[in-house]
């Protein structure tokens, strides 16, 4: 296996158009005019909890993967059970929260081999909207990086299949864990677009270069006047950084 750091995003340094809209109309017009171009989209909390496990069925028909972003967290057999309740949709990833623990973890590992179902978990580590700030004040001393990496190295000993942490940390995680983990990466701000509630950021061509496996994208794309363009672009630079 190679050892080289970037080896896991060559040619694998996915978009994931960010659903963030109310309705699902407008998630089909994004969706239409996007094309054929996302690979893979990430339904969140917006859009699930108001229609649920058929608007996953019908965006997946359309030929696009799932990311079903709904970072559980709970007890562990309260998770297990949530995702016994998935296992029959088809997800490609999905979102549990680090800070659940490794018991939750490994619950929602084997609920997820008990059921057959293929979907890769993703703990996610530190939100991309903290600074240290934020993590004191829940009680987190380390910093985003120190956090993010140890609670990293938790879920994947625990049975994640890979982690979502920010950008920042990315070059840190694959020399902590090589190439193999999925390292799902939001809090992307092309040069120029605000941060808004986001904290932890790099532009699209910087989280690339990093070594992430797959970038969330939202706002800058699906807000734009021009989401095709956007895309295009974005599409570009990180090409231009990976090869
Ligand atoms: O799990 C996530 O996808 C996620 C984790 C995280 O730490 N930060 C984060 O922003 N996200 C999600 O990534 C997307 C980022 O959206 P934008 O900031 O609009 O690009 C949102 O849908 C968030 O829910």
């Amino acid at each position: 296996m190679s050892n080289d750091p970037t080896a896991a995003t060559k040619n694998l340094c996915d978009i994931i158009v960010a659903l963030d809209v109310p309705a699902k109309e407008e998630a089909t017009h994004i969706l239409d005019r996007l094309e054929d171009r996302p690979k893979c989209v990430k339904i969140g909390l917006q859009l699930f909890t108001r229609y649920g496990p058929s608007l996953v069925e019908a965006i997946a028909s359309r030929g696009c993967k799932i990311f079903l972003d709904l970072k559980l967290h709970d007890i562990p057999n309260t998770v297990a059970h949530a995702i016994e309740s998935l296992a029959h949709l088809p997800i490609e990833l999905l979102t549990i929260h680090g800070l659940g623990g490794p018991a939750m973890i490994r619950a929602a590992a084997e609920a997820r081999d008990r059921t057959g179902s293929s979907m890769k978990i993703l703990a996610v580590t530190i939100l991309t909207s903290m600074d240290e700030e934020q993590m004191s004040a829940v009680g987190l001393q380390d910093s985003p990086k120190e956090g993010a990496k140890r609670l990293a190295k938790m879920a994947l000993a625990a049975g994640a299949d890979g982690i979502v942490c920010s950008a920042l940390e990315v070059e840190t995680m694959r020399e902590e864990f090589g190439p193999e983990p999925i390292l799902v990466v939001p809090g992307i701000r092309p040069s120029g677009f605000e941060k808004g509630d986001q904290k932890r950021v790099m532009t699209p061509g910087e989280a690339a270069k990093a070594g992430s496996t797959h970038l969330v994208i939202g706002r800058p794309i699906v807000k734009a006047a021009d989401p095709v363009l956007v895309y295009d672009q974005i599409t570009e630079e990180i090409a231009a950084t990976t090869k």
